[in-house]
Protein backbone atom coordinates (compact mmCIF):
# COMPACT_ATOMS: atom_id res chain seq x y z
CA UNK A 1 0.00 0.00 0.00
CA UNK A 2 1.20 3.24 -0.67
CA UNK A 3 0.67 5.52 1.94
CA UNK A 4 3.01 5.89 5.15
CA UNK A 5 1.54 6.49 8.17
CA UNK A 6 2.84 8.10 11.76
CA UNK A 7 2.43 6.94 14.65
CA UNK A 8 -0.63 9.71 15.29
CA UNK A 9 -2.16 8.69 12.41
CA UNK A 10 -2.17 5.15 12.77
CA UNK A 11 -3.70 5.49 16.02
CA UNK A 12 -6.34 7.89 14.65
CA UNK A 13 -7.09 4.59 12.17
CA UNK A 14 -7.32 1.93 14.90
CA UNK A 15 -9.06 4.49 17.34
CA UNK A 16 -11.94 5.50 14.24
CA UNK A 17 -12.42 1.71 13.46
CA UNK A 18 -13.00 0.62 17.45
CA UNK A 19 -15.02 3.29 18.01
CA UNK A 20 -17.18 2.60 14.80
CA UNK A 21 -17.66 -0.88 16.39
CA UNK A 22 -16.25 -2.51 13.88
CA UNK A 23 -13.40 -4.49 15.60
CA UNK A 24 -11.88 -4.33 19.49
CA UNK A 25 -8.43 -3.59 20.51
CA UNK A 26 -8.66 -7.11 21.36
CA UNK A 27 -9.04 -8.28 18.42
CA UNK A 28 -6.44 -5.62 16.82
CA UNK A 29 -4.05 -7.36 19.19
CA UNK A 30 -4.58 -10.78 18.29
CA UNK A 31 -3.88 -9.79 14.52
CA UNK A 32 -0.58 -8.25 15.23
CA UNK A 33 0.50 -11.44 17.06
CA UNK A 34 -0.68 -13.46 14.27
CA UNK A 35 0.52 -11.39 11.82
CA UNK A 36 4.09 -11.66 13.38
CA UNK A 37 3.89 -15.14 13.22
CA UNK A 38 2.84 -15.59 9.85
CA UNK A 39 5.82 -12.99 8.53
CA UNK A 40 8.37 -14.87 10.44
CA UNK A 41 7.53 -18.48 8.96
CA UNK A 42 6.96 -17.07 5.96
CA UNK A 43 11.09 -15.11 6.38
CA UNK A 44 11.95 -18.35 8.14
CA UNK A 45 10.08 -21.86 7.15
CA UNK A 46 12.23 -24.14 9.22
CA UNK A 47 10.80 -22.18 12.34
CA UNK A 48 7.52 -24.30 11.26
CA UNK A 49 9.22 -27.43 11.60
CA UNK A 50 11.40 -27.48 13.90
CA UNK A 51 10.20 -25.24 17.00
CA UNK A 52 12.60 -23.78 19.22
CA UNK A 53 12.94 -21.95 22.06
CA UNK A 54 11.96 -18.23 22.20
CA UNK A 55 12.47 -15.13 24.47
CA UNK A 56 9.49 -12.66 24.02
CA UNK A 57 10.31 -9.57 25.69
CA UNK A 58 7.47 -7.23 26.61
CA UNK A 59 7.61 -3.77 27.25
CA UNK A 60 4.59 -1.82 29.11
CA UNK A 61 2.87 -0.88 26.87
CA UNK A 62 0.66 -2.41 24.38
CA UNK A 63 3.90 -3.45 22.05
CA UNK A 64 4.31 -5.53 25.32
CA UNK A 65 0.80 -6.82 24.43
CA UNK A 66 1.56 -7.89 21.31
CA UNK A 67 4.18 -9.92 22.91
CA UNK A 68 1.84 -11.73 24.97
CA UNK A 69 -0.25 -12.99 22.28
CA UNK A 70 3.17 -13.93 20.31
CA UNK A 71 4.53 -15.75 23.40
CA UNK A 72 1.36 -17.71 23.47
CA UNK A 73 0.77 -18.56 19.74
CA UNK A 74 4.99 -19.99 19.47
CA UNK A 75 3.49 -21.56 22.85
CA UNK A 76 0.32 -23.16 20.48
CA UNK A 77 3.28 -24.04 17.48
CA UNK A 78 5.30 -26.37 20.51
CA UNK A 79 8.14 -23.66 21.21
CA UNK A 80 9.66 -23.67 24.51
CA UNK A 81 8.93 -19.93 25.38
CA UNK A 82 10.03 -17.90 28.14
CA UNK A 83 8.41 -14.21 28.56
CA UNK A 84 10.57 -11.40 30.26
CA UNK A 85 8.78 -7.82 31.29
CA UNK A 86 10.16 -4.84 30.91
CA UNK A 87 7.77 -2.62 33.71
CA UNK A 88 4.92 -3.65 35.88
CA UNK A 89 2.76 -6.32 34.25
CA UNK A 90 0.08 -4.37 37.10
CA UNK A 91 0.26 -1.76 35.20
CA UNK A 92 -0.12 -2.47 31.59
CA UNK A 93 -2.78 -1.19 29.38
CA UNK A 94 -6.53 -3.25 29.14
CA UNK A 95 -5.76 -5.17 26.60
CA UNK A 96 -1.98 -5.86 27.03
CA UNK A 97 -3.04 -6.89 30.24
CA UNK A 98 -5.79 -8.75 29.38
CA UNK A 99 -2.99 -11.61 27.29
CA UNK A 100 -0.82 -11.05 29.91
CA UNK A 101 -3.03 -12.31 32.21
CA UNK A 102 -3.84 -15.19 30.20
CA UNK A 103 -0.10 -15.70 29.89
CA UNK A 104 0.37 -15.54 33.78
CA UNK A 105 -2.56 -18.07 34.65
CA UNK A 106 -0.19 -20.72 32.96
CA UNK A 107 3.64 -19.76 33.12
CA UNK A 108 5.60 -17.21 34.90
CA UNK A 109 6.94 -13.53 33.67
CA UNK A 110 10.48 -13.40 34.51
CA UNK A 111 12.16 -9.74 35.53
CA UNK A 112 14.06 -7.80 32.34
CA UNK A 113 17.11 -8.67 35.00
CA UNK A 114 17.17 -12.32 34.17
CA UNK A 115 17.02 -12.23 30.38
CA UNK A 116 20.72 -11.66 29.71
CA UNK A 117 21.09 -14.79 31.30
CA UNK A 118 18.99 -16.98 28.61
CA UNK A 119 19.57 -15.70 25.96
CA UNK A 120 22.35 -17.50 24.12
CA UNK A 121 20.00 -20.50 24.24
CA UNK A 122 17.70 -19.03 22.02
CA UNK A 123 16.65 -19.57 18.74
CA UNK A 124 14.45 -16.62 18.13
CA UNK A 125 14.17 -13.45 20.22
CA UNK A 126 10.89 -11.29 20.09
CA UNK A 127 11.12 -7.46 20.88
CA UNK A 128 7.82 -6.28 22.05
CA UNK A 129 9.20 -3.78 24.29
CA UNK A 130 8.13 -0.19 22.58
CA UNK A 131 6.57 0.31 19.31
CA UNK A 132 5.58 3.38 18.60
CA UNK A 133 5.05 4.40 22.09
CA UNK A 134 8.48 5.33 21.84
CA UNK A 135 9.00 8.82 23.27
CA UNK A 136 12.16 9.33 24.88
CA UNK A 137 15.51 8.21 24.92
CA UNK A 138 16.24 4.44 26.29
CA UNK A 139 17.19 4.37 29.56
CA UNK A 140 17.58 1.67 32.50
CA UNK A 141 16.52 -2.07 32.10
CA UNK A 142 15.59 -1.28 27.99
CA UNK A 143 18.78 0.57 27.25
CA UNK A 144 20.51 -2.35 29.03
CA UNK A 145 18.75 -4.90 27.16
CA UNK A 146 18.79 -3.12 23.83
CA UNK A 147 22.75 -2.60 24.06
CA UNK A 148 23.20 -6.40 25.00
CA UNK A 149 21.12 -7.30 21.82
CA UNK A 150 23.39 -5.19 19.32
CA UNK A 151 26.48 -6.17 20.72
CA UNK A 152 25.81 -9.83 19.22
CA UNK A 153 27.48 -9.53 16.32
CA UNK A 154 26.59 -11.91 13.60
CA UNK A 155 29.14 -14.23 13.32
CA UNK A 156 31.14 -13.62 16.11
CA UNK A 157 29.60 -15.80 18.76
CA UNK A 158 27.87 -19.26 17.40
CA UNK A 159 24.77 -18.75 19.10
CA UNK A 160 23.92 -15.49 17.41
CA UNK A 161 24.11 -17.37 14.08
CA UNK A 162 20.98 -18.93 14.27
CA UNK A 163 19.48 -16.82 16.71
CA UNK A 164 16.97 -14.21 14.67
CA UNK A 165 15.98 -11.32 16.31
CA UNK A 166 12.18 -10.08 15.48
CA UNK A 167 10.73 -6.77 16.94
CA UNK A 168 7.39 -6.41 16.66
CA UNK A 169 6.14 -2.99 14.93
CA UNK A 170 9.08 -1.44 15.68
CA UNK A 171 12.89 -2.39 16.65
CA UNK A 172 12.54 -0.70 20.16
CA UNK A 173 13.56 2.82 20.34
CA UNK A 174 13.18 3.85 16.70
CA UNK A 175 11.29 6.64 16.08
CA UNK A 176 8.39 5.74 14.11
CA UNK A 177 8.08 9.23 11.84
CA UNK A 178 11.81 9.60 11.59
CA UNK A 179 13.81 6.61 11.91
CA UNK A 180 15.91 8.20 14.00
CA UNK A 181 16.91 6.27 17.02
CA UNK A 182 16.55 7.65 20.78
CA UNK A 183 19.50 7.42 21.78
CA UNK A 184 19.70 3.61 20.96
CA UNK A 185 17.34 1.43 19.01
CA UNK A 186 17.52 -2.60 18.33
CA UNK A 187 18.76 -3.83 15.23
CA UNK A 188 16.38 -6.36 14.25
CA UNK A 189 16.71 -9.06 11.56
CA UNK A 190 13.16 -8.85 10.63
CA UNK A 191 10.35 -5.99 11.68
CA UNK A 192 6.90 -6.69 11.32
CA UNK A 193 4.63 -3.73 11.34
CA UNK A 194 0.53 -3.66 10.83
CA UNK A 195 -1.23 -2.06 8.56
CA UNK A 196 0.75 0.53 6.54
CA UNK A 197 4.16 0.99 7.41
CA UNK A 198 5.53 3.70 8.62
CA UNK A 199 8.24 7.31 7.76
CA UNK A 200 10.83 5.19 10.24
CA UNK A 201 10.64 2.00 8.71
CA UNK A 202 12.12 3.91 5.61
CA UNK A 203 13.89 7.00 6.56
CA UNK A 204 17.31 7.54 7.59
CA UNK A 205 18.76 5.07 10.42
CA UNK A 206 15.05 2.66 9.84
CA UNK A 207 16.04 -0.04 7.55
CA UNK A 208 19.46 -0.77 8.92
CA UNK A 209 17.62 -1.41 12.37
CA UNK A 210 14.85 -3.10 10.55
CA UNK A 211 17.12 -5.83 8.86
CA UNK A 212 13.89 -6.92 6.92
CA UNK A 213 10.26 -5.25 6.85
CA UNK A 214 7.36 -6.82 6.55
CA UNK A 215 3.91 -5.20 6.63
CA UNK A 216 0.60 -7.25 7.83
CA UNK A 217 -2.72 -6.69 7.67
CA UNK A 218 -5.18 -5.74 10.71
CA UNK A 219 -8.36 -6.01 8.49
CA UNK A 220 -8.40 -1.60 8.26
CA UNK A 221 -8.68 -1.49 4.81
CA UNK A 222 -12.05 -0.21 4.82
CA UNK A 223 -11.06 2.29 7.14
CA UNK A 224 -11.12 6.08 5.60
CA UNK A 225 -8.16 6.60 3.94
CA UNK A 226 -6.73 9.94 4.92
CA UNK A 227 -7.02 13.51 2.71
CA UNK A 228 -3.91 14.10 1.28
CA UNK A 229 -3.38 17.04 3.53
CA UNK A 230 -2.88 14.54 6.51
CA UNK A 231 -1.14 11.68 4.60
CA UNK A 232 2.77 11.88 5.96
CA UNK A 233 3.98 10.20 2.67
CA UNK A 234 3.13 8.48 -0.45
CA UNK A 235 5.67 5.82 -1.13
CA UNK A 236 6.29 5.84 -4.79
CA UNK A 237 6.00 2.46 -6.36
CA UNK A 238 5.05 0.83 -10.06
CA UNK A 239 1.28 0.93 -8.02
CA UNK A 240 1.64 4.34 -8.07
CA UNK A 241 3.00 4.96 -11.27
CA UNK A 242 0.83 2.46 -12.93
CA UNK A 243 -2.34 4.54 -12.29
CA UNK A 244 -1.04 7.81 -12.61
CA UNK A 245 2.06 8.17 -14.57
CA UNK A 246 2.52 5.54 -16.98
CA UNK A 247 0.51 7.07 -20.00
CA UNK A 248 2.94 10.33 -19.07
CA UNK A 249 5.97 8.00 -19.69
CA UNK A 250 4.28 6.79 -23.29
CA UNK A 251 4.37 8.79 -26.39
CA UNK A 252 1.29 10.10 -28.06
CA UNK A 253 0.74 8.12 -31.35
CA UNK A 254 0.55 11.50 -33.58
CA UNK A 255 2.32 13.45 -31.59
CA UNK A 256 5.45 15.09 -33.04
CA UNK A 257 8.48 15.85 -31.14
CA UNK A 258 7.56 19.49 -30.07
CA UNK A 259 4.48 17.93 -28.66
CA UNK A 260 7.01 16.45 -26.06
CA UNK A 261 8.81 19.44 -25.20
CA UNK A 262 11.83 20.59 -25.53
CA UNK A 263 14.24 20.97 -22.55
CA UNK A 264 17.56 22.71 -22.25
CA UNK A 265 20.27 21.82 -20.11
CA UNK A 266 22.71 25.22 -19.34
CA UNK A 267 26.64 23.98 -19.42
CA UNK A 268 30.09 25.46 -18.07
CA UNK A 269 33.05 25.84 -19.18
CA UNK A 270 35.34 23.76 -21.28
CA UNK A 271 36.15 20.85 -19.53
CA UNK A 272 33.19 20.95 -17.30
CA UNK A 273 31.16 19.80 -20.16
CA UNK A 274 30.05 16.13 -18.97
CA UNK A 275 27.43 16.62 -16.11
CA UNK A 276 25.29 18.62 -18.14
CA UNK A 277 25.81 15.99 -21.01
CA UNK A 278 24.44 13.47 -18.25
CA UNK A 279 21.67 15.29 -17.10
CA UNK A 280 20.77 16.08 -21.28
CA UNK A 281 20.75 12.39 -22.22
CA UNK A 282 18.71 11.22 -19.32
CA UNK A 283 16.31 13.98 -20.27
CA UNK A 284 16.25 12.76 -23.97
CA UNK A 285 15.90 9.44 -22.86
CA UNK A 286 12.64 9.62 -20.19
CA UNK A 287 11.05 11.23 -23.56
CA UNK A 288 11.76 15.10 -24.14
CA UNK A 289 10.82 15.82 -27.75
CA UNK A 290 14.03 17.64 -28.36
CA UNK A 291 17.20 18.54 -25.62
CA UNK A 292 19.30 21.10 -26.20
CA UNK A 293 23.12 21.44 -24.57
CA UNK A 294 23.65 25.45 -23.86
CA UNK A 295 27.38 25.52 -23.49
CA UNK A 296 29.72 28.89 -23.32
CA UNK A 297 31.14 29.40 -26.78
CA UNK A 298 34.53 28.37 -26.43
CA UNK A 299 33.13 25.15 -24.85
CA UNK A 300 30.90 24.05 -27.97
CA UNK A 301 33.54 22.31 -30.02
CA UNK A 302 33.86 19.94 -26.93
CA UNK A 303 30.25 19.56 -26.63
CA UNK A 304 29.72 18.87 -30.15
CA UNK A 305 32.32 16.19 -29.81
CA UNK A 306 30.55 14.24 -27.96
CA UNK A 307 26.83 14.99 -28.85
CA UNK A 308 24.77 13.88 -31.76
CA UNK A 309 21.00 13.46 -30.98
CA UNK A 310 21.06 16.38 -28.49
CA UNK A 311 21.88 20.11 -30.19
CA UNK A 312 23.88 22.44 -29.14
CA UNK A 313 23.56 26.29 -28.48
CA UNK A 314 26.16 28.16 -27.37
CA UNK A 315 25.06 31.19 -24.77
CA UNK A 316 27.77 33.63 -23.71
CA UNK A 317 26.08 35.01 -20.73
CA UNK A 318 22.67 35.92 -18.79
CA UNK A 319 21.77 37.66 -22.23
CA UNK A 320 22.35 34.81 -24.53
CA UNK A 321 20.29 32.57 -22.22
CA UNK A 322 17.06 35.44 -22.30
CA UNK A 323 17.07 35.29 -26.16
CA UNK A 324 17.35 31.62 -26.46
CA UNK A 325 14.19 31.85 -23.99
CA UNK A 326 12.20 34.11 -26.68
CA UNK A 327 11.31 30.29 -27.79
CA UNK A 328 8.04 29.88 -26.02
CA UNK A 329 8.39 25.85 -27.23
CA UNK A 330 11.09 25.82 -24.59
CA UNK A 331 9.38 24.21 -21.85
CA UNK A 332 11.81 22.95 -19.16
CA UNK A 333 15.34 24.18 -17.89
CA UNK A 334 18.00 22.48 -16.06
CA UNK A 335 20.63 24.23 -14.60
CA UNK A 336 23.60 23.39 -12.16
CA UNK A 337 25.58 20.21 -13.04
CA UNK A 338 29.06 21.44 -14.32
CA UNK A 339 27.81 24.97 -14.46
CA UNK A 340 30.31 26.98 -12.19
CA UNK A 341 29.13 29.25 -9.73
CA UNK A 342 30.23 32.19 -11.64
CA UNK A 343 28.05 31.19 -14.67
CA UNK A 344 25.41 30.27 -12.31
CA UNK A 345 25.10 33.26 -10.79
CA UNK A 346 24.77 34.62 -13.76
CA UNK A 347 22.16 32.73 -15.49
CA UNK A 348 19.74 31.51 -12.72
CA UNK A 349 18.03 34.85 -12.35
CA UNK A 350 17.46 34.91 -15.91
CA UNK A 351 15.90 31.20 -15.96
CA UNK A 352 13.62 31.72 -13.26
CA UNK A 353 12.29 35.36 -14.90
CA UNK A 354 10.97 32.76 -17.99
CA UNK A 355 8.80 30.80 -15.38
CA UNK A 356 9.39 27.67 -17.21
CA UNK A 357 10.03 24.19 -15.46
CA UNK A 358 13.07 24.57 -13.87
CA UNK A 359 15.39 21.99 -11.86
CA UNK A 360 18.67 23.79 -9.92
CA UNK A 361 20.66 21.30 -8.79
CA UNK A 362 24.37 21.25 -8.00
CA UNK A 363 26.08 24.95 -8.70
CA UNK A 364 22.96 26.38 -9.23
CA UNK A 365 22.50 25.66 -5.53
CA UNK A 366 25.63 26.04 -4.49
CA UNK A 367 26.49 29.26 -5.75
CA UNK A 368 23.45 30.97 -3.16
CA UNK A 369 25.30 29.61 -0.22
CA UNK A 370 25.87 32.83 1.16
CA UNK A 371 22.59 34.32 0.45
CA UNK A 372 19.92 31.72 0.04
CA UNK A 373 16.89 34.41 0.38
CA UNK A 374 18.35 36.04 -2.63
CA UNK A 375 17.52 32.59 -4.58
CA UNK A 376 14.40 31.65 -2.96
CA UNK A 377 12.96 35.40 -3.50
CA UNK A 378 13.51 34.61 -7.15
CA UNK A 379 11.62 30.82 -7.34
CA UNK A 380 7.98 29.88 -8.62
CA UNK A 381 6.13 26.73 -8.47
CA UNK A 382 7.09 25.16 -11.38
CA UNK A 383 10.94 24.53 -9.73
CA UNK A 384 12.05 21.59 -8.82
CA UNK A 385 15.72 22.00 -5.94
CA UNK A 386 17.27 18.42 -5.87
CA UNK A 387 20.05 18.83 -2.79
CA UNK A 388 21.95 16.32 -1.53
CA UNK A 389 22.91 16.79 2.27
CA UNK A 390 25.78 19.06 1.74
CA UNK A 391 23.76 21.39 -0.76
CA UNK A 392 20.74 21.13 1.72
CA UNK A 393 22.42 22.41 4.34
CA UNK A 394 24.10 25.40 2.78
CA UNK A 395 20.70 26.39 1.47
CA UNK A 396 18.76 25.49 4.60
CA UNK A 397 21.62 25.60 7.79
CA UNK A 398 19.07 26.09 10.76
CA UNK A 399 16.63 23.10 8.90
CA UNK A 400 19.79 20.47 8.85
CA UNK A 401 20.86 21.55 12.59
CA UNK A 402 17.28 20.53 13.47
CA UNK A 403 18.00 17.11 11.58
CA UNK A 404 21.73 16.71 13.17
CA UNK A 405 20.95 17.34 16.46
CA UNK A 406 20.49 14.41 19.15
CA UNK A 407 16.90 13.86 19.22
CA UNK A 408 15.31 14.39 23.29
CA UNK A 409 12.52 13.52 22.29
CA UNK A 410 9.89 11.74 20.07
CA UNK A 411 8.35 11.78 17.64
CA UNK A 412 12.18 13.03 16.18
CA UNK A 413 12.50 15.94 13.46
CA UNK A 414 12.78 13.61 10.04
CA UNK A 415 14.14 13.91 7.09
CA UNK A 416 10.23 14.03 5.94
CA UNK A 417 10.26 17.30 8.00
CA UNK A 418 13.47 19.33 6.71
CA UNK A 419 11.85 18.83 3.20
CA UNK A 420 8.64 19.84 3.66
CA UNK A 421 10.32 23.01 5.89
CA UNK A 422 12.68 23.55 3.15
CA UNK A 423 9.64 22.99 0.23
CA UNK A 424 7.52 25.92 2.54
CA UNK A 425 10.88 28.10 2.61
CA UNK A 426 12.07 27.83 -1.08
CA UNK A 427 8.05 27.71 -2.14
CA UNK A 428 8.77 25.34 -4.84
CA UNK A 429 9.54 20.99 -4.88
CA UNK A 430 12.49 20.28 -3.29
CA UNK A 431 14.02 16.75 -3.77
CA UNK A 432 16.22 15.70 -1.05
CA UNK A 433 18.20 13.18 -1.93
CA UNK A 434 20.03 9.64 -0.32
CA UNK A 435 18.83 5.83 0.40
CA UNK A 436 15.35 7.38 1.49
CA UNK A 437 14.68 10.24 -1.06
CA UNK A 438 12.51 12.97 0.06
CA UNK A 439 10.11 14.86 -2.70
CA UNK A 440 8.16 17.88 -0.78
CA UNK A 441 6.27 20.29 -1.83
CA UNK A 442 5.27 23.87 -0.29
CA UNK A 443 1.70 22.39 0.87
CA UNK A 444 3.03 19.47 2.67
CA UNK A 445 2.96 16.98 0.13
CA UNK A 446 5.50 14.65 -0.34
CA UNK A 447 6.12 11.54 -1.92
CA UNK A 448 9.19 9.00 -1.17
CA UNK A 449 11.49 6.60 -2.74
CA UNK A 450 13.06 4.13 -0.54
CA UNK A 451 16.36 2.73 -2.33
CA UNK A 452 16.38 0.07 0.75
CA UNK A 453 15.32 -3.34 1.38
CA UNK A 454 14.62 -5.56 -1.50
CA UNK A 455 15.64 -1.85 -3.89
CA UNK A 456 19.19 -1.10 -2.28
CA UNK A 457 20.73 0.47 -5.14
CA UNK A 458 23.95 1.26 -3.19
CA UNK A 459 25.74 1.55 -6.85
CA UNK A 460 24.23 4.84 -7.37
CA UNK A 461 26.88 6.41 -4.68
CA UNK A 462 28.79 6.74 -8.31
CA UNK A 463 29.85 10.60 -9.78
CA UNK A 464 27.44 11.92 -11.67
CA UNK A 465 24.41 10.44 -10.63
CA UNK A 466 23.03 13.11 -9.90
CA UNK A 467 22.98 14.85 -12.85
CA UNK A 468 21.26 11.77 -14.56
CA UNK A 469 18.33 12.18 -11.92
CA UNK A 470 18.24 15.99 -12.65
CA UNK A 471 17.97 15.52 -16.55
CA UNK A 472 15.44 12.91 -15.74
CA UNK A 473 13.47 15.74 -13.86
CA UNK A 474 13.60 18.30 -16.43
CA UNK A 475 12.62 15.63 -19.48
CA UNK A 476 9.69 14.87 -17.61
CA UNK A 477 8.96 18.50 -16.67
CA UNK A 478 9.32 19.40 -20.85
CA UNK A 479 7.13 16.71 -21.39
CA UNK A 480 4.37 18.35 -18.86
CA UNK A 481 4.33 16.89 -15.43
CA UNK A 482 3.81 18.77 -12.55
CA UNK A 483 7.12 19.52 -10.73
CA UNK A 484 6.19 16.95 -7.77
CA UNK A 485 5.27 14.09 -10.47
CA UNK A 486 8.53 14.54 -12.11
CA UNK A 487 10.52 14.72 -9.14
CA UNK A 488 8.50 11.88 -7.67
CA UNK A 489 8.60 9.76 -10.71
CA UNK A 490 12.41 10.68 -11.56
CA UNK A 491 13.66 9.40 -8.36
CA UNK A 492 11.89 6.27 -9.04
CA UNK A 493 12.99 5.88 -12.68
CA UNK A 494 16.49 6.59 -11.29
CA UNK A 495 16.52 3.88 -8.66
CA UNK A 496 14.72 0.98 -10.88
CA UNK A 497 17.60 2.06 -13.60
CA UNK A 498 20.13 1.13 -11.35
CA UNK A 499 18.93 -1.94 -10.24
CA UNK A 500 18.42 -2.71 -13.90
CA UNK A 501 21.82 -2.13 -14.44
CA UNK A 502 23.17 -3.53 -11.07
CA UNK A 503 27.07 -3.97 -9.97
CA UNK A 504 29.73 -1.77 -11.58
CA UNK A 505 27.41 1.02 -12.53
CA UNK A 506 28.62 4.46 -13.58
CA UNK A 507 26.35 7.57 -14.37
CA UNK A 508 26.84 6.75 -18.43
CA UNK A 509 25.13 3.65 -17.61
CA UNK A 510 21.39 5.14 -16.15
CA UNK A 511 19.93 6.73 -19.21
CA UNK A 512 20.91 3.77 -21.21
CA UNK A 513 18.32 1.35 -18.69
CA UNK A 514 15.41 4.05 -19.08
CA UNK A 515 14.33 1.76 -22.27
CA UNK A 516 13.81 -1.38 -20.18
CA UNK A 517 12.80 -0.26 -17.41
CA UNK A 518 9.61 2.11 -19.20
CA UNK A 519 9.24 -1.68 -21.51
CA UNK A 520 8.52 -3.07 -18.00
CA UNK A 521 6.44 -0.30 -16.68
CA UNK A 522 4.48 -0.56 -19.95
CA UNK A 523 3.97 -4.47 -19.41
CA UNK A 524 2.54 -4.02 -16.39
CA UNK A 525 0.20 -1.59 -16.88
CA UNK A 526 -2.91 -2.39 -17.34
N1 LIG B 1 -2.18 1.51 17.29
C1 LIG B 1 -2.63 0.43 16.65
O1 LIG B 1 -3.34 0.53 15.71
C2 LIG B 1 -2.22 -0.91 17.11
C3 LIG B 1 -1.20 -1.02 18.01
N2 LIG B 1 -0.69 -2.20 18.35
C4 LIG B 1 0.51 -2.27 19.14
O2 LIG B 1 0.52 -1.29 20.13
C5 LIG B 1 1.72 -0.55 20.04
C6 LIG B 1 1.51 0.83 20.55
O3 LIG B 1 1.15 0.72 21.89
P1 LIG B 1 1.34 1.94 22.88
O4 LIG B 1 0.70 3.14 22.32
O5 LIG B 1 0.87 1.49 24.18
O6 LIG B 1 2.90 2.19 22.82
P2 LIG B 1 4.17 1.26 23.14
O7 LIG B 1 5.03 1.27 21.97
O8 LIG B 1 3.76 -0.05 23.70
O9 LIG B 1 4.92 2.10 24.28
C7 LIG B 1 4.19 2.82 25.25
C8 LIG B 1 4.74 2.57 26.61
O10 LIG B 1 6.14 2.73 26.61
C9 LIG B 1 6.53 3.70 27.56
N3 LIG B 1 7.71 4.36 27.04
C10 LIG B 1 7.84 5.21 26.02
N4 LIG B 1 9.13 5.52 25.79
C11 LIG B 1 9.84 4.83 26.71
C12 LIG B 1 11.21 4.73 27.02
N5 LIG B 1 12.14 5.38 26.31
N6 LIG B 1 11.60 3.93 28.02
C13 LIG B 1 10.68 3.26 28.74
N7 LIG B 1 9.35 3.31 28.50
C14 LIG B 1 8.95 4.09 27.51
C15 LIG B 1 5.34 4.56 27.74
O11 LIG B 1 5.40 5.14 28.98
P3 LIG B 1 5.02 6.69 29.19
O12 LIG B 1 5.78 7.47 28.16
O13 LIG B 1 3.55 6.76 28.96
O14 LIG B 1 5.44 6.97 30.57
C16 LIG B 1 4.22 3.53 27.61
O15 LIG B 1 4.06 2.84 28.82
C17 LIG B 1 2.11 -0.61 18.59
O16 LIG B 1 3.47 -0.34 18.39
C18 LIG B 1 1.72 -2.02 18.27
O17 LIG B 1 2.75 -2.91 18.65
C19 LIG B 1 -1.25 -3.46 17.88
O18 LIG B 1 -1.66 -4.17 19.01
C20 LIG B 1 -2.41 -3.38 16.96
C21 LIG B 1 -2.94 -2.09 16.60
N1 LIG C 1 23.63 4.46 -1.21
C1 LIG C 1 22.71 4.97 -2.04
N2 LIG C 1 21.55 4.33 -2.22
C2 LIG C 1 20.62 4.84 -3.05
N3 LIG C 1 20.78 5.98 -3.74
C3 LIG C 1 21.90 6.66 -3.60
C4 LIG C 1 22.94 6.20 -2.75
N4 LIG C 1 23.96 7.09 -2.83
C5 LIG C 1 23.58 8.04 -3.69
N5 LIG C 1 22.34 7.78 -4.16
C6 LIG C 1 21.60 8.59 -5.13
O1 LIG C 1 22.51 8.97 -6.16
C7 LIG C 1 22.35 10.35 -6.48
C8 LIG C 1 23.65 11.08 -6.14
O2 LIG C 1 23.50 12.42 -6.39
P1 LIG C 1 24.63 13.49 -6.06
O3 LIG C 1 25.10 13.31 -4.66
O4 LIG C 1 24.12 14.81 -6.47
O5 LIG C 1 25.81 12.99 -7.00
P2 LIG C 1 26.58 13.74 -8.16
O6 LIG C 1 26.76 15.15 -7.70
O7 LIG C 1 27.90 13.04 -8.30
O8 LIG C 1 25.77 13.64 -9.38
C9 LIG C 1 21.14 10.81 -5.72
O9 LIG C 1 19.99 10.66 -6.51
C10 LIG C 1 21.09 9.87 -4.52
O10 LIG C 1 19.79 9.72 -4.02
K1 LIG D 1 9.27 -3.47 19.37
Amino acid sequence: MPELLTADQMRAVERAAIDNGRVTGLDLMERAGRGVIAAMLEHWPHFAVTPGRAAVLCGPGNNGGDGFVVARLLRDRGWDVTVFAYGEVAKLPPDAAINAQGWTETAPVQPASLFTDLREECDLIVDAILGIGATRPLQGAIEATVKFLNEYKPGERKPRDRCRIVSVDLPTGLCSDSGRPLGSAVRADLTVTFHRAKPGHYLSDGPAHCGRLSVQPLGLDREPTYPHETVSATLIGEETLKRGQVPCLGKRAGGHKFSHGHAVVAAGSVGKGGAARLSARAALRIGAGLVTVAPPPAALIENAAHLDAIMLHAIRDARGLEEMLTDERIKALCLGPGLGGDRARDLVPVALAASRGTVLDADALSAFADDPQELFAMLHDRCVLTPHGGEFARLFPDIADRLDAMPARGPAFSRMDAARAAAARAGCTVLLKGPDTVVADPDGRISLNPAVYARAAPWLATAGSGDVLSGMIAGLLARGDTPHEAAATAAWLHTECALEFGPGLIAEDLPEQIPAVLRRLSANSP
